[in-house]
């Protein structure tokens, strides 16, 4: 089902006006551009895209909600009149996105904005969709989060465990190889959250991640779904963790730990094969690493493995990102006995946590991540998500330990002061 809108201004069908110019902010960090209503955000070390107004926007969900996206686009894109005078993948016209997880329930969203702001090494871009161009100024510091309340979500920690000890069993009867298990926290608020306070706060923390907001879903994720730029697409594959101990001594004797446990290796290899797998129909060579590297975050380490390859069709990125999703860093493996387990066991909707986020250009470069260390903004709070990779030999309340530890990037970030 799909339910395209359309710039205010022009009505459904008018082609947007799209204009891209290089511009002068000198350091100033793109985030500091922000207004309240409407932003968007895809930002790492201070480079990407941010954007804010709706010039147009597409909601669809179900199992053709990827293939209804690259539609809209490429009719969009179509329709559009261009001038870019920068020529850099994510300037002309770009959308941003998020995807569901399943196929039911939740549903996803493309939005093109008025105003999109990005910045590529030492260049600096604007780019206006059927408006004015707006000035370039820094907003203000955003409203710090007033009474902030945590609770449980669909499951408190003691029914969680449980639901991982089940798929351990599952996974000891043969059933399936691994499965990744999600829960959420929920957390209340006095006045409507202004995003762009945790924004700032996961961009300076989580600088090695990507900081997204799209639609109400936002996040620093560390995993890297897909990027296609000039014929090229990489894909950052994580599994296996370990937190981290606050004492850097420590912490590299437990990287060097789970660079060398079988567990952690074993749940790295069904991510990392899962990811080759979907990507090898549609490159023409590959890159594939044969030993993880250890991704240092502040609160977590992680395995981590960068895929390469050569595209030799024309898939968009988005297609790309279709292909690759779920990957087993967030699935499972096999894929479909695991989607299954997770819909029958986890009990909860993971809505757009664990799916696509990112952004696209007209010609179908762009970047999608995955939607993890993840919260989504709700009617009165916000809610948290974080999962684990359960494989035979893992142990329920080592896996609640980590979960903790994955909530702690947007939780730091709600914090005020
Ligand atoms: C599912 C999440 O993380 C994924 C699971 C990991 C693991 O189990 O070791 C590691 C990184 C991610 O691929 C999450 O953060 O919610």
């Amino acid at each position: 089902m799909t339910t395209p809108a359309s710039a205010p201004a022009g009505g459904p069908s008018a082609p947007l006006v799209v204009r891209t110019v290089p511009v002068d902010l000198a350091d100033l960090p793109l985030l500091e551009l922000l207004p309240e209503q409407d932003p968007v955000s895809w930002l790492r070390r201070g480079e990407g895209v941010v954007g804010w107004g709706v010039a147009a926007r597409l909601e669809t969900s179900g199992a053709t909600r990827f293939s209804d996206a690259v539609k809209w686009w490429s009719e969009t894109v179509a329709r559009a009149t261009v001038d870019d005078q920068v020529g850099e993948p994510g300037t002309g016209l770009v959308c941003f996105g998020a995807f569901a997880f399943a196929d039911e329930p939740g549903d996803s969203v493309l939005v093109v904005p008025q105003v999109i702001v990005g910045r590529r090494g030492d260049r600096t871009w604007l780019t206006t969709v059927s408006v004015e161009a707006p000035p370039l100024t820094p907003t203000g510091t955003p409203r710090p989060p007033v009474g902030l309340s945590f609770s449980d979500g669909a499951r408190n920690g003691e029914e969680w465990m449980t639901v991982v000890a089940e798929a351990v069993q599952r996974i000891a009867s043969g059933a399936l190889e691994k499965v990744v298990l999600a829960r959420d926290l929920i957390v209340t608020t006095d006045e409507p959250l202004d995003v762009r306070w945790p924004l700032r706060r996961l961009a300076d923390q989580y600088e090695m991640c990507w900081t997204f907001h799209v639609d109400g879903l936002f996040g620093a994720t560390p995993e890297m779904l897909v990027r296609r730029e000039r014929g090229l697409v990489t894909s950052r594959v994580l599994a296996g963790t370990i937190r981290r101990t606050g004492d850097d001594d420590r912490d590299l004797a437990l990287a060097a730990t789970l660079a060398r446990s079988s567990k952690d290796l074993e749940e790295h290899e069904y991510a990392v094969r899962s990811v080759a797998d979907a990507l090898e129909p549609h490159c023409s060579s590959m890159n594939v690493p044969e030993a993880p590297f250890v991704l240092h975050l502040p609160n977590v380490m992680h395995l981590a493995t960068d895929v390469n390859g050569v595209v030799h069709d024309v898939a968009t990125s988005l297609e790309l990102a279709e292909s690759l999703h779920p990957s087993a860093a967030v699935g499972g493996t096999p894929t479909p006995a695991a989607v299954a387990l997770i819909a029958e066991i986890e009990g909860m909707p993971r809505d757009r946590y664990a799916g696509p986020v990112g952004w696209m250009d007209a010609s179908g470069d762009g970047e999608w991540g995955i939607a993890l260390r993840s919260a989504m903004v709700t009617g009165s709070g916000v809610r948290l998500f974080a999962g684990c990779g359960i494989v035979a030999s893992s142990d329920p309340e080592a896996e609640l330990a980590e979960s903790q530890a994955k909530f702690v990037p947007v939780r730091d970030a709600l914090e005020a002061g």
